[in-house]
């Protein structure tokens, strides 16, 4: 387990500023501040009352808390119906089946400090230390109350305005995890939420455009309109997990823990017993618990977007007491929102290698759980016009932990005037052919041979797998021959195979079958730019073999890993993710063929390794001693200029950062060294005029063939000459 200091400051690194109060920033007027207050209530509305969101919770957040900002700077503006001070913001909800208790909301903590603050808030409430807390997921669904009479579900009702609700017995009957009976027949009430799992999300999604009516924005307002429903052509499933009990009679109060753990045995689904609820006894123990469930949000399946702290023992709740609108015995800590509303900017189609055709967003840049998204899926073309969302719509892009965003749907009131609806594509967008659309997936009616002279010609360029004699040519004839799909198949051609082709003679047959197979032993590097990943390019393949060293370490590292290289960045991680899970059928065709699949020098990154690595001022896998390091590990800032005898100007960039440098194109007073050979212009000279190390290029070819060689003696003589 991580040390809770460096757990918890991952988490406030993504917090969006706006949302916490005391970093908020009041209105400028009491108009401003009374226009706001409408805007609230009627956004609150709107999202207790049915299955439409008109604006993000970020944004809804946001503008809560200079609400909440304004009153703090200016207590003579207050409202005395401020949304603040109620459940639901106040907003008209309707509802006339009454609670037995009032169903409150919670006060909302965004960081470490914020949960430290409370817990030391409520100590002193007490008087003495709070005796243990619970910390449960808090599920992004809607509160209900279900009340058992005799073991048998008789009634629930939705929190409403807190005091009364609205009757969904029938609709809430259905959910997974309440059971129409108890496990013994006792009378009492249940609280939880209920929700929709992403799996059922997409299933309602599909039900629902598939009757005409436009889809849900997000999962939580899925199960909303579900709940509600009254008369519905289609069930989508929905879930529960309870929060709390009341009326359960064990004889004494016991803690809440216990209390939930009853309630399972009972054969209710709750949340302090879900996968990541815990029971701590200390805030340290606090913080860890809530780093797990954030680091788990997104593989549980269904949307959590907080984690819920509470006091465990019922003399401390009772002791601690609730406010109107919110318990002081318990608190949200709220985690960056999952689905944000952006403008999508236009609809790309791309072309996957297998010939899958497939729509993408393309997005003004937004902050969905804490990262930056720039694309997003919109699975398929029928799901696309289903979804009726049109380039220039104001859309929901939803990101569930680390799969590829996806756009949910689109806000029609707010589509512009001039918006054209996206057509989807006639032909192929790479070559022209035929589309198959007999399935969902469209593909080009050519597979794998639509995108192949492309990759094969990206495969045997000098840059990647520099395969002399595999021109453009002789790439068409190979393709058309039906003899090469991909670029494993190069490997196979024989020069029998290859004389019988148009204008090839046996002698450069025998030539491109020796050049193809000399290939073989060209570094990882290499071929990974030659596979052409998404979103890399030549210094970034070099960057991953270098970090990773095989092709094994790399296919087996997660997201996160993949995190840990300069430069990626959480979208592109999850693309070369998924770019690699697609090209894991040629990769293990190359490795049967004897491609060589590692990185020379560079030892094998292990899961783990990247920790320690750091620790040591390297992030190379724990790579040997690098002649480009400065004294404190970091690699030196290096720049070629000129020709260095052997190499092309890539290959130059390529041994610096084999040398552990890193290559930069302009010098400056950064630069650690310069590189000089035939032909250096002005860079020389402004590095002579800035003091900066310069290394004849001759020299550096002989620091390279030292250093491949591992002659450490000659390395460090080079080196040492200033
Ligand atoms: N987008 C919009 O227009 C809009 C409008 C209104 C409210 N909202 C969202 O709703 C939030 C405020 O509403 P709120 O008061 O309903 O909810 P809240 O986020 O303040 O939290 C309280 C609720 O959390 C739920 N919860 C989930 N798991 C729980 C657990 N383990 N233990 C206890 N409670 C648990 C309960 O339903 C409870 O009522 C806002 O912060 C905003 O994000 C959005
Ligand atoms: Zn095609």
């Amino acid at each position: 387990m991580e040390s809770s200091g460096e757990a918890v400051s991952t988490l406030v690194d993504h917090v969006d500023p706006v949302v916490d109060a005391a970093r908020a920033e009041p209105f400028e007027s009491p108009e401003r501040y009374a226009e706001v207050i409408e805007e609230i209530r009627s956004a609150a509305a709107t999202y207790y009352g049915g299955s439409d969101l008109a604006m993000d919770d970020a944004t809804y957040d946001a503008l809560m808390a200079r609400v909440t900002a304004t009153e703090a700077a200016f207590p003579e503006w207050k409202a005395a119906d401020s949304p603040t001070e109620v459940v639901a913001a106040g907003a008209a909800v309707v509802g006339d089946v009454v609670h037995s208790s009032p169903m409150l909301s919670l006060d909302n903590v965004f960081d470490e400090d914020g949960l430290r603050k409370w817990a030391a808030r409520l100590d002193k409430l007490l008087g003495r230390p709070a005796g243990g807390y619970t910390v449960e997921p808090k599920i992004d669904g809607l509160a209900i109350a279900a009340r058992y009479v005799d073991g048998v579900l008789t009634q629930v009702a939705t929190r409403g305005d807190g005091r009364a609700g609205e009757d969904v017995t029938g609709q809430a009957r259905r959910a997974a995890g309440l059971p129409e009976r108890l496990g013994e027949p006792l009378t009492l009430e249940v609280r939880g939420e209920v929700f929709m799992t992403d799996d059922d999300f997409a299933k309602a999604q599909v039900m629902r455009t598939g009757t005409g009516e436009p889809p849900f924005a997000h999962p939580r307002s899925a199960a909303a309109g579900t709940l509600r429903a009254q008369d519905r052509t289609y069930d989508a499933p929905l879930s529960f997990l309870a929060y709390s009990v009341h009326g359960l009679d064990l004889g004494e109060p016991v803690a809440h823990s216990a209390a939930m753990a009853h309630m399972e045995t009972l054969g209710v689904t709750t949340t302090t017993a879900s996968p990541v609820g815990a029971v701590c006894a200390t805030v340290d123990e606090i913080v860890a618990a809530v780093e797990v469930i954030n680091t788990k949000r997104g593989s549980l399946g269904y949307g959590v977007d907080g984690a819920v702290i509470k006091a465990d023992q019922p003399a401390d709740r009772d002791a601690a007491g609730s406010s109107s609108r919110a318990p002081r015995w318990g608190v949200a800590y709220k985690f960056p929102a999952d689905t944000r509303t952006t403008k999508l900017l236009r609809i790309d189609v791309q072309v996957g290698r297998t010939g899958v055709i497939t729509p993408v967003a393309v997005l003004e840049a937004v902050q969905v759980g804490g990262v930056t998204v720039t694309s997003a899926t919109l699975h398929n073309f029928g799901d696309l016009v289903r979804r009726n969302v049109w380039p220039g719509d104001t859309v929901f892009v939803r990101r569930a932990g680390d799969v590829i965003p996806e756009i949910t749907g689109a806000k029609l009131d707010e589509r512009p005037a001039d918006a054209v609806a996206f057509e989807p594509p006639t032909h192929c967008p790479r070559c022209g052919g035929e589309i198959d659309r007999s399935q969902k997936r469209w593909r080009c009616t050519q597979g794998r041979a639509c995108g192949a002279r492309e990759s094969l010609a990206y495969y045997a360029a000098r840059d990647s797998m520099d395969i002399e004699g595999l021109g453009d040519k002789i790439i068409d004839l190979v393709v058309a021959a039906g003899l090469v799909t991909d670029p494993a198949d190069l490997y196979d051609l024989d020069v029998e195979a290859l004389v019988k082709l148009d204008r090839m003679g046996e002698t450069s047959a025998g030539k491109l079958v020796a050049n193809i197979a000399a290939s073989t032993s060209q570094p990882l590097s290499r071929v990974l730019t030659g596979l052409g990943v998404r979103m890399t390019g030549r210094s970034m393949s070099r960057r991953l073999a270098r970090h990773f060293g095989t092709m094994d370490a790399l296919t087996t590292a997660g997201v996160e890993d993949l995190q840990q290289v300069e430069g990626v960045g959480p979208e592109r991680a999850v693309t070369i993710h998924a770019e690699l899970v697609d090209l894991a059928p040629v990769i293990t065709k190359l490795r049967e063929r004897g491609v060589n699949m590692a990185e020379p020098g560079v030892k094998e990154w292990t899961p783990g390794a990247t920790e320690a690595a750091e620790e040591n001022g390297t992030t190379d896998g724990g790579a040997p001693v690098l002649p480009l390091r400065k004294a404190d590990g970091k690699p030196m800032t290096v720049v070629v200029t000129g020709s260095v005898p052997g190499l092309t100007r890539n290959e130059g960039n390529e041994a610096v950062e084999l040398l552990g440098g890193k290559s930069s194109g302009s010098v400056s007073a950064r630069t650690d060294l310069v590189v000089v050979g035939d032909g250096a212009g002005s860079k020389a000279d402004k590095a002579e005029s800035l003091g900066v190390r310069i290394m004849p290029a001759d020299r550096f070819a002989e620091l390279l063939a030292a250093h491949r060689a591992g002659d450490a003696a000659t390395v460090a003589e080079i080196l040492a000459v200033p």
